[in-house]
């Protein structure tokens, strides 16, 4: 969809207005938009103007369009790049607010039928890396990765590597593997393959299963405690594939070897930075008197974001003035009662 001031031209439509624009000797070409209201747009300091208009045709008594006017002068531009530049912007807007999907592998019955391979379901889950809580130079150093790899395709052309990326997230429960791989896929508007590995039965279901995952896509394999034999890799282009697991230190050398994963992200305990960023998610706080308590009580304790999380949301939906207050007096409890502090944990080992 695209969107002029206010009005939302659909991309079919702008196709049409492409075959339109080459329509020799008309100053006017004839687009489909809303009633008698204008509205200015300016390309490359060249100024046109979009009227919806309705027309009476042989299909539909009252077909709506767009009009679109400019100078003579600029035919030649209008019908090649301006047209370009609509059609483009349409078809970036229409990716930005495509509704991602979420496959996961259920046992198979037919493999004939490649529909009961993956099950679907549209993916909403709000993460993203403004609410992970991270440190701030981590985040932007994966957002800054992926975003590389998202633009490389011409790269990995020219050095005649399969366009694919391997990440390995690790860490204890509740660091936040899954709140990554979601903020991950928002961020890039990729889909997510949820691949349960316990279910493939051998490397050729497991190939016939990554063959059947898109473009844009995210294919995650979670809990790769056990020793894997991957062989399968994912066909076709633009695919990124998520490890994750609870201890990197068990996994083969040879399954967590670059090219396979290339970047290893460690999902940690909750630090103060980390916090921040909680409170905010659920406090819609930046600062309070209890930061800096909380900040050297998590300096000492091993406390994860999903149990900080817990701790700290509201527990009534009453409105409370010192709802924050008593939230952070919580998790300073908890955090009190967590053992080991890491200091004490050092000595007993
Ligand atoms: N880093 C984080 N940022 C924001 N929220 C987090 C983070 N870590 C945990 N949470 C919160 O805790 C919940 C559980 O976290 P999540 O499932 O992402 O952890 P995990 O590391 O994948 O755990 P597991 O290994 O058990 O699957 C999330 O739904 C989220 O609300």
């Amino acid at each position: 969809m695209l969107t002029f001031e206010g009005h939302t031209i659909t991309a079919p439509l702008i196709t049409n207005a492409f075959e339109l624009a080459v329509i020799p000797e008309e100053q006017v070409l004839i687009l489909s938009v809303d009633d008698h209201e204008e509205v200015t747009d300016e390309f490359r300091g060249v100024k046109v103007w979009w009227v919806l208009e309705t027309a009476k045709t042989f299909e539909n008594p009252r077909e709506r369009y767009f009009k679109l006017s400019f100078l003579r002068r600029h035919r030649e531009f209008i019908a090649g790049s301006y047209i370009d530049h609509v059609i483009n912007e349409g078809k970036a807007l229409a990716l930005k607010n495509r509704q991602k999907r979420m496959y996961s592998n259920t046992p198979c019955i037919d493999w004939n039928n490649w529909k009961i391979k993956w099950n679907c379901v549209y993916f909403d889950h709000p993460a993203t890396f403004d609410t992970l809580a991270m440190e701030s130079k981590k985040k932007e150093e994966i957002m800054n990765d992926l975003k590389k790899f998202s633009e490389a395709k011409e790269y990995y052309a020219k050095i005649g590597k399969a366009w694919k990326r391997g990440y390995l997230l690790y860490g204890p429960p509740g660091t936040g593997k899954s709140t990554m791989i979601a903020a991950m896929a928002n961020f890039l508007n990729y889909d997510i393959y949820d691949l349960e590995l316990t279910i493939v039965k051998n490397n050729r279901e497991l190939r016939s299963l990554l063959n059947y995952t898109s473009s844009k896509s995210l294919i995650v394999i979670e809990d790769i405690d056990c020793s894997l034999n991957l062989t399968g890799q994912p066909s076709g282009a633009e695919r990124i594939v998520v490890f994750t697991t609870n201890h990197v230190d068990k996994l083969d050398p040879a399954l967590i070897r670059r090219g396979r994963m290339d970047k290893h992200i460690e999902m940690s305990y909750c630090c103060f930075e980390a916090f921040k960023v909680l409170a905010k998610n659920y406090l819609d706080i930046d600062s309070h008197e209890l930061f800096a308590e909380i900040d050297s009580l998590l300096a000492e304790t091993n406390m994860t974001p999903a149990d900080v999380a817990e701790n700290i949301i509201p527990k009534s939906r009453k409105e409370e003035d010192n709802i924050a207050d008593s939230c952070l007096k919580n998790l300073i409890k908890a955090l009190k009662e967590v053992k080991p502090v890491k200091g004490e944990e050092e000595e007993r080992v």
